[in-house]
């Protein structure tokens, strides 16, 4: 059944399906295989410069689908031939997947697939490297790309930012929890901390604009301002270092290791506890547990009236369970609703985050009493709490 439904949604040049039994979930997963293939499996990548922070991690790391980088293979700054060698390296870099490649994808099926926004570099592959290790990060184009790879069958999982200790909420991710019908089934908090990248050569006194992620340029408010630099806002971190000519990045030290490009300034965020919060989705819930600390994320609406979000929150209160997070985003396809008075008034859903199993009496409660008024409540997953937090 489910290789069907994965058939009727895509559109192979060249197609073998087979329903089989996945490593990583229990329900059947269709393997595809097509004609070109667009993300290669093994690289050999040169880098320039800057490599020494992060030789191990990556070096050393052959579970990536992305590049290998060896120490031996840094190049001389001065070298033309090498230097030519090098971008066609980069250029072989595995490329985000975007909607419009999806009939062209391939994998082995071998690993966990793991689909994340931005390229090679991008804090979210380290997080979802956190989250799944050993699994075959997959970069995607956009946040979309990444919940639409996820429901056609062709990664297993995805993992998106949420929320920033300084920057605040990914509102984009938000709204698409909603409009697809993934479940969280996991959260990874992943200390971010941003170096300020250039080119060889390029001094900080050069730089007039810098490239970033917008939540990575807000994050780094602070350093900007003083150095007087133009902010320009890009998909991702590590894109930003991909494309950089003569402008500087706000990205990874990663970033600037794959990149070739040199660090001119470290832990350039506003705070040095700058922690983002990423989610782990799949197609299937898990089952809840109560063996540890768990975290449940829902979202409802509500009628207008006097203290009706104070009456939603108190189901909570009045149980003692502890809220974590609380984001109000417009109602899209009704953003506004009209009242008698003809005044009309802004309709939103709200999105919280609180500490309790689904699998806990208190939290199905809870649940039960806020449906008696909400006029929309749709659990988006009851997880395991991440208590770690890795730089
Ligand atoms: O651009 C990246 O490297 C990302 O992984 C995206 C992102 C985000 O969307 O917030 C993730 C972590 C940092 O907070 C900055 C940017």
């Amino acid at each position: 059944m489910a290789a069907s439904v994965a058939r009727s949604q895509l559109t192979p040049l060249s197609r073998q399906i087979t329903a089989k039994p996945s490593q990583s979930d229990q329900t059947p997963k269709c393997i595809v295989r097509f004609r070109p293939l667009n993300i290669p499996r093994r690289f050999n990548v040169t880098v320039k410069a800057s490599i020494n922070r992060n030789d191990e991690k990556i070096g050393g790391n052959n579970n990536k689908t992305a590049p290998a980088l060896h120490p031996q293979s840094i190049l001389d700054d001065d070298d033309d031939e090498e230097d030519a060698a090098s971008k066609d390296s980069l250029n072989s870099l595995p490329r985000p997947l975007s909607s419009a490649q999806f009939s062209n994808f391939v994998s082995d099926g071998s690993r966990l697939r793991v689909a994340y926004q931005g390229v090679r570099g991008a804090y979210s592959e380290s997080a979802a490297e956190k989250a799944y290790p050993n699994c075959e990060a997959v970069p995607c184009e956009q946040f979309d790309t990444a919940f639409e790879a996820v429901e056609r069958w062709l990664v297993d999982r995805a993992v998106l930012p949420i929320e920033n200790s300084l920057g605040g909420s990914i509102h984009r991710n938000y709204d698409l929890l909603l409009r697809h019908r993934l479940h969280i089934v996991g959260e990874v908090k992943f200390a971010v901390r941003h170096c300020l990248l250039a080119n060889p050569g390029v001094k900080v006194e050069d730089l007039k604009r810098v490239l970033s992620h917008p939540q990575a340029l807000a994050q780094c408010e602070n350093t900007l301002t003083k150095l007087g630099l133009v902010r320009e806002a890009v998909d991702d971190t590590a894109g930003a270092a991909k494309q950089l000519k003569d402008t500087g990045a706000v990205a990874s030290s990663s970033a600037a290791a794959i990149y070739g490009l040199n660090i001119l300034a470290e832990d350039i965020q506003d705070d040095c506890d700058n922690v983002t919060r990423f989610l782990m989705l799949a197609r299937e819930p898990i089952i809840p547990g109560t063996d540890r600390p768990f975290k449940t994320s829902i979202v409802f609406s509500l009628e207008e009236g006097p203290g009706v979000l104070f009456k939603a929150l108190a189901v909570f209160a009045l149980r003692q369970i502890n809220l974590t997070k609380i984001e109000s985003r417009p109602l899209r396809n009704q953003p506004l609703r009209s009242s008698d008075d003809n005044s009309g008034y802004f309709d939103y859903l709200f999105y919280v985050d609180f500490e309790a199993s689904m699998a806990d009496q208190k939290a199905q409660n809870a649940l039960r009493h806020l449906k008696e008024f909400a006029t929309f409540l749709r659990v988006l997953g009851s997880y395991p709490i991440d208590t770690t937090i890795v730089p």
